[in-house]
């Protein structure tokens, strides 16, 4: 038979080994004993991590067997106590003996030894810490605080035994235990009975307030204390409790530089600090570590959350500013831009009656209520509706001139009304609660020392092979990535650490290292890498922080945490856009919706819209439910969410109207934005009946930008561009997400308008630029980690995670509740290309309006559709319609893009004549 050619080979190959054997016998027998080693050593065992999710696992089992052998204690004590107390210690190996608890012999004589000679049923305090320390090494972080379990452990077990001894002194059932009816004895002996409770009862208040520091108020009004004044005290308890940690770098004198060897070990500086390292409650302290030999310091630094008021309220100082100056400067560009038409003529002749009379030679004396233009024969009359009056020659009234018209209002006694509020239109509305909010994992920021002491070494190490010495090395440690700010020694150009930035990333050899060189403002170099143990900032943190629920923005959008944790909280209308990029499932989905969710918590349905075009469909779909309370679309539509090019170019489009309208109401109302605006409708200076009402911001989301510039060009860029540019003052406010970021893409226009931009991770160092004007988004590591241009400077930020089963809950909690009848609806908006192909109009299909809006055109000599649109309060349709019939006519030119139309009849009396000829 054929020995099989595979078979053959081993054969072969294994002969050579076999006679090889007695040759290699020293060489093997070492590796034998090398394995050996391997397999006894303990050092290696404790670093595994299997060994401590056994551990883990252990912790839990006995948890678990504690706790049900305690209840069942509880139930079968009597039968089990005398059977144990007779046996002791042979009870365990006693086979005779049969026990009622669940949990057999070892139950009942681990619950005797626990409940009856311990601390009775305070005793149950031991599963908790089992259980703890369980899921801490299972999970492999620290979900739970072990130590501060075991604070309470320690506590409760002596105040709840000694407790229950106290309050059932001759219960037949050990409640106390022997350990608590011990100390009882003993207080009782030594204070009384009186004295004894009263000491519990002091001790029990102390751990109380302690715990849950109650308000004690007395019930009186409280005066109105301006933010920065409540700050205040938060600062000085820090001071009291000498736990400000976070301020100002400490001044470490002056050393000369230091080879990096001399660099103290990380270990040497806990001991000198007394280990406060390890601190509790997240409260680490900032390890400042003087320069023991003249070397370099290495300092740890975690910032405390509560300091963030401070700057949260600098912040709007710091912003309302600008803002105003930028308005004023939209204002003037909007009026050089827009039509330059007075405001009071049109509404006092709208509804106006034109009579055309026989023509005379001579101008005629005009009754009082006629306005003639008597020149050319015919003559085109209007008379207004009774029963104002209309005075000769009519007067343009100015903004200023306001006063006179809101005196007559409030004779009226309309100004009278109470002050109008907006959101009692959804006076029920409640705000969504922030339990629906989930907080993901541990949000403590895990510092392993271990890992801080090799990325020190490895820093200094590095840069010792570029021949660069420094002075102090700190470190900052944040929820993904840790800041080394390292001091380089005098005479060492920072330049020269730039030209190194990538050999020294490479160095390294982490993904997602970043060096800033120089920190602006801070005279340091940073090296961010990332930390091994990431935190996940939940979007609950973020919203339940003082600093988002004091915050008077007019759009607070929690965004992230920043690397010294402190929350990145920041106002949307100040932005007042934001382009968001990066490369697909890094995060963009997820900042979103938690700047989308952080708007819903903090906005009433009446002061706040949504535009949402989401061209993948399945993004932003989850926010159809609140369509009646918070979104926008086009009338007609059905669905709230643009998911389609040609409705999306239609509905930016209508929001360019809804600008111009707002734009002309701002006008009229002489308020310089938005915000001036509402504040003149609430106080009841602008009359509703003059088309005035109270104007919600909008906000306009798209989520794949790409994709749009990809399908519809110029169309969609033009609209989006003209909002970015002008729409600020008048709340329109948009959000723009894209994977791609190109430059064909993110255009000059677009980014020249939007100066705040998010990028998440991008594939490279071009896409950066092409989004942040610099570098660094393609080392970030992904999962929310971003980087944010704002206000001039970048800045690393962990987006806050809000997952979509969260998002689910607020939408359900918010469509659950009463909303508006329909969605907010935008100006009807009618392609006028679409129009014009339309062509000629038979003269008996002429809009019945025909005449009425070619003498408002050429009156105004501007031949734009929105003017028509406003003035004669139509539909975009409509008016398109006419316009393309005043086009037709010869009334107007031709479409000319974004601007007007030329007027091609410059006097009525042409206008007149003409009509004429056509009728
Ligand atoms: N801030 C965050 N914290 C923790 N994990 C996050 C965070 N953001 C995103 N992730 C993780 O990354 C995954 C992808 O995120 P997301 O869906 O937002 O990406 P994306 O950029 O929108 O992707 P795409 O462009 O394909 O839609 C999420 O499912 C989540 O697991």
């Amino acid at each position: 038979m054929p020995v099989p050619e595979e078979t053959e080979k081993e054969v072969k190959a294994e002969k050579p080994q076999k006679a090889a054997r007695p040759k290699s016998k020293a060489p093997a027998e070492e590796k034998f004993k090398k394995d050996r080693e391997e397999t006894l050593d303990f050092k290696k065992l404790a670093r595994d991590e299997r060994t401590w999710k056994i551990i883990g696992t252990v912790s839990l089992l006995i948890s678990i067997f504690l706790f049900i052998a305690f209840i069942s204690y509880f139930f079968t004590w009597k039968e089990d106590q005398d059977k144990v107390l007779n046996n002791d210690a042979g009870f365990l190996g006693d086979n005779e003996v049969r026990v009622s608890n669940l949990l057999g012999r070892l139950g009942a004589y681990i619950s005797h030894f626990f409940i009856y000679r311990g601390f009775g049923i305070a005793s149950l305090l031991f599963c908790t810490f089992f259980f703890v320390v369980g899921i801490n090494l299972l999970f492999e972080r620290k979900v739970f605080s072990i130590w501060r379990n075991l604070k309470y452990v320690t506590f409760g077990l002596l105040i709840a035994s000694v407790t229950f001894a106290f309050i059932s002194p001759s219960a037949a059932f050990p409640f106390g235990g022997r350990v608590g009816g011990m100390i009882n004895n003993w207080l009782i002996n030594f204070l009384g009975h009186f004295g004894t409770a009263a000491l519990l009862l002091v001790v029990g208040a102390s751990y109380l307030i302690w715990q849950f520091n109650p308000k004690f108020k007395m019930p009186e009004r409280k005066p109105v204390i301006p933010r920065e004044e409540i700050e205040f005290p938060l600062e000085e308890e820090l001071k009291e409790e000498g736990e400000k940690r976070n301020t100002a770098p400490v001044i470490v004198p002056a050393t000369p530089a230091v080879a990096a060897t001399d660099v103290p070990s990380i270990n040497d500086m806990y001991a000198e600090k007394g280990n406060s390292l390890k601190g509790e409650g997240g409260l680490i302290a900032d390890n400042v570590v003087t320069d023991k030999e003249n070397g370099p310091v290495f300092e740890i630094i975690e910032r405390q959350e509560e300091l963030e008021l401070e700057e949260a309220s600098e912040e709007l100082e710091l912003e309302e500013l600008p803002e105003e100056e930028e308005m004023e400067e939209v204002i003037e560009e909007e009026e050089d831009v827009e039509l330059e038409v007075e405001s009071s003529i049109e509404e006092k002749y709208s509804g106006a009656t034109l009579f055309i009379e026989q023509p005379k030679e001579e101008p005629v004396a005009m009754p009082e209520e006629e306005v003639v233009y008597p020149t050319l024969p015919p003559k085109v009359a209007f008379v207004p509706p009774p029963p104002p009056s209309v005075d000769l020659p009519l007067e343009i009234k100015s903004a200023e001139e306001k006063p006179a018209e809101e005196k007559d209002e409030r004779e009226k006694g309309y100004a009278d009304l109470p002050p109008y509020e907006p959101t009692l239109d959804l006076r029920d509305y409640k705000y969504p609660v922030i339990e629906l909010l989930e907080t993901h994992g541990s949000e403590k920021i895990v510092q392993d020392p271990a890992e801080l002491e090799a990325n020190k070494n490895q820093i200094i190490n590095t840069l010792k092979n570029y021949d660069i010495t420094i002075q102090k090395i700190s470190a900052t440690v944040g929820p993904t990535v840790t800041l080394y700010e390292i001091v380089p020694a005098a005479g060492v150009r920072i330049s020269r650490i730039k030209n190194l930035e990538d050999d020294i990333a490479l160095s390294l050899a982490a993904l997602g290292i970043r060096i800033i060189a120089p920190i602006p403002g801070r005279g340091t170099i940073g090296i961010e890498v990332p930390n091994v143990k990431k935190t996940v900032v939940s979007m609950k943190t973020l919203l339940s922080s003082e600093k988002f629920a004091n915050s008077a923005h007019s759009l607070p959008i929690a965004i992230g945490k920043k690397i010294d944790n402190e929350n990145f909280i920041v106002d949307l209308a100040t932005m007042p856009h934001l382009l968001m990029a990066g490369a697909t499932g890094q995060g963009k989905s997820v900042g979103l919706n938690a700047i989308l969710v952080s708007l819903l918590y903090k906005k009433h349905p009446s002061q706040l819209k949504f535009v949402l075009i989401d061209p993948k469909k399945v993004e932003l779909s989850v926010y159809r439910h609140i369509e009646r309370h918070f979104l926008a679309k086009l009338p007609g539509e059905e669905d709230a969410i643009i998911t389609d090019t040609k409705k999306v170019i239609n509905t930016l489009n209508a929001l360019c109207i809804e600008m111009d309208n707002r734009y002309d109401l701002l006008k009229e109302a002489g308020a310089r934005n938005i915000k001036e605006y509402n504040e003149k409708f609430v106080k009841r200076k602008l009359n509703p009946q003059k088309g005035h009402q109270y104007l919600p911001f909008i906000v306009l989301v798209v989520d794949e930008f790409a994709d749009l510039i990809m399908t519809a060009g110029k169309e969609v860029e033009m609209p989006i561009a003209r909002l970015a540019q002008l729409a600020r003052a008048i709340g329109i406010h948009l959000i723009i997400a894209t994977q791609r970021p190109s430059v064909n893409i993110i255009t000059g226009t677009i980014k020249a308008n939007f100066p705040a931009r998010i990028a998440f991770k991008v594939s490279s160092k071009i896409d950066s630029r092409t989004i942040l004007d610099a570098g660094g988004a393609e080392q970030l590591i992904g999962k929310g980690d971003m980087l944010i241009s704002y206000n001039g400077e970048i800045v690393r930020l962990q987006c806050a995670f809000v997952d979509t089963p969260e998002v689910e809950k607020i939408v359900e909690f918010i469509s659950d509740q009463r909303g508006y009848a329909q969605a907010f609806m935008l100006p009807e908006y009618v392609d006028e290309k679409e129009l014009e192909k339309g062509g000629d109009f038979d003269s008996s299909d002429r809009d019945p309006l025909f005449e009425e809006a070619a003498r408002l055109i050429v009156q105004n000599q501007v031949g734009s559709t929105s003017l028509i649109q406003r003035r004669m309060k139509l539909g975009y349709n409509r008016a398109g319609r006419l316009m393309d019939q005043l086009e037709a006519a010869g009334v107007v030119g031709p479409n000319q893009g974004s601007k007007a139309r030329e007027v091609l009849i410059k006097t009525d009396a042409d206008l007149f004549e003409y009509l004429q000829t056509l009728s």
